[in-house]
């Protein structure tokens, strides 16, 4: 075929491209939707002066994606993105552009990060999480009932706890100061990355937001001080080379003195980020609890689901999750409807999309969001129905175009703990407590991310039924 030359799209304006179209719309995705109607399903669109290209359906991501995976490995350079990670977003496993190091990385990562079912870090998960969700139990049922609550902050730290004690064999008192600022911080860091700022197209805005970047310095430096302290110090005293490594943290500290491509920054960086993944299973939870609080049969199904599996003689776990496929079709629905960004790739050398030609530096924008809630792709995709991920036989199935954890090279390393965090919570909460709340109770379109001061809920103390599970 003849080469198409550059993909169609809005004539830029001076200085700030098409970045007005943008604001026209809830959210980007949203806008970006309205637009391929206009320029079809691939365009191109300036953002300030940076050359994008945004793929639409589902055959062109898995061109980006997959096929030509290895040409589009890079990342945006937004300045806020090296100012979370010590100046230099390549210090970042989400952010960095693809290198043999994030090989590397990636590599050391998934036998924690991506347990298989049968490993002795599946088990491991397991036991973490079930114990775990006894100390958040012991600290929700100290709050006051039938009133609203704040029990973010009480989601967040039983998540930074599953996380820091399952990779650093550690965790923390909910009422130890410095642990409760680390938590805040890091789910600061995780709205704000969730947030699209001028500043990351218009670089000359900068002076304009010069308290902020000071302010994610501040974060990433207390976050990090926090980290090698409270946690890495104690490892290195520790730490035996003749015994296998007692948890991820061991695993790095390992990995440092057997590769001379890797140093202690890389180190720091690589905990730190993974850690900061409990920020993601929090709010995913808060989002889901949202939904339970507006479609309160969603929450009866669910109970019904673990009355029934755990006979409420005991506390539901992972190994029950196989026996719960509503409770987690709940959570891939409600992943659907919040629809959360991709993180932009860059193409790395000059190359095409489906016969287009994309230079070098080029970002591209994933749209995620018509996957998630197009007509062409869903039966009533507007609504909440978590139905729909189960199969006439009651398992769970899940759509090809449905990926809301992205797919290929850089797919995220940290949706299996996502998956046994969040349905372990979840599930231990809705056994004990009916859940309920104000008008104020909702999320965001097109985020996975609630504000760090968000709503309430009410919970009220259930007497479950006690169910013979033979
Ligand atoms: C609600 C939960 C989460 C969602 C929806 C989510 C989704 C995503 C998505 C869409 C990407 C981008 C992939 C791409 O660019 O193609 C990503 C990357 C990534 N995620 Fe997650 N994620 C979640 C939680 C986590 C957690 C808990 C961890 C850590 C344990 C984690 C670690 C990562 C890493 C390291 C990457 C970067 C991979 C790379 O660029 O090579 N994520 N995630």
């Amino acid at each position: 075929d003849a080469p198409k030359g550059s993909p169609p799209g809005p004539k830029p304006l001076p200085v700030f491209g098409s970045l007005h179209l943008l604001g026209q719309h809830d959210t980007p995705f949203e806008a970006f939707t309205a637009l391929s109607k206009t320029y079809g399903d691939i365009f191109s669109i300036s953002l300030g002066t940076t050359p994008c290209v945004v793929v639409n359906n589902f055959d062109l991501i898995k061109e980006v994606l997959i096929t030509k995976g290895g040409d589009f490995g890079g990342r945006p350079d937004f300045l806020r993105f090296h100012k979370l990670f010590g100046g230099d977003r390549n210090n970042s496993l989400a952010l960095c552009d693809w290198s043999e190091l994030q090989k590397t990385r990636r590599s050391i990562a998934r036998t924690y990060c991506s347990p298989r079912f049968t490993s002795l870090q599946f088990d491991s998960v397991n036991r973490v999480g079930a114990e775990e969700v006894n100390t958040f139990l012991a600290e929700i049922q100290k709050l006051p009932i039938n009133t609203p609550v704040d029990i973010k902050p009480i989601v967040l730290k039983a998540c930074a706890n599953m996380f820091t004690q399952y990779m650093c064999s550690t965790s923390f008192s909910y009422n130890d100061k410095e642990f409760q600022k680390i938590v805040r911080y890091f789910d600061e860091i995780f709205w704000e990355i969730n947030q699209g700022y001028a500043v990351d197209f218009l670089p000359w805005l900068l002076p304009f937001y010069h308290g902020h970047m000071n302010k994610l310095t501040k974060w990433s430096t207390e976050i990090r001080q926090f980290i090698l302290s409270r946690i890495i110090d104690n490892h290195r005293a520790t730490l035996d080379f003749n015994s296998p490594p007692r948890d991820f943290t061991d695993a790095l500290l390992m990995h440092l003195e057997e590769d001379p491509n890797m140093n202690w920054e890389h180190i720091i960086f690589e905990l730190e980020d993974f850690i900061g993944g409990h920020s993601a299973i929090g709010n995913l939870v808060m989002v889901t609890l949202a939904a339970i609080v507006k479609y309160p049969e969603v929450g009866d199904s669910i109970r019904k689901e673990i009355d029934a599996v755990t006979g409420n003689m005991r506390g539901p776990n992972l190994f029950d999750k196989a026996a719960m496929p509503y409770t987690e079709s709940v959570l891939w629905e409600t992943l659907r409807k919040a629809s959360s960004p991709i993180v932009p790739h860059v193409a790395s050398v000059d190359t095409e999309i489906c016969g287009f030609s994309i230079p070098k530096g080029t970002m591209v924008f994933i749209n995620n969001y018509e996957l998630n809630v197009g007509k062409e792709y869903w039966n009533k995709p507007d609504e909440f129905l978590p139905e729909r991920f189960l199969s006439p036989a009651g398992n769970v199935v899940k759509p090809t175009h449905f990926i809301p954890f992205s797919t290929g090279k850089r797919t995220c390393i940290g949706q299996r703990l996502v998956q046994c965090f969040s349905f372990v919570i979840l599930a231990t909460l809705l056994q004990k407590f009916d859940v309920s709340g104000g008008d104020d109770v909702a999320a965001r379109p097109g985020c996975v991310a609630v504000p760090p001061d968000c709503f309430k809920l009410i919970l009220t103390p259930r007497n479950p039924p006690v169910i013979s599970s033979d």
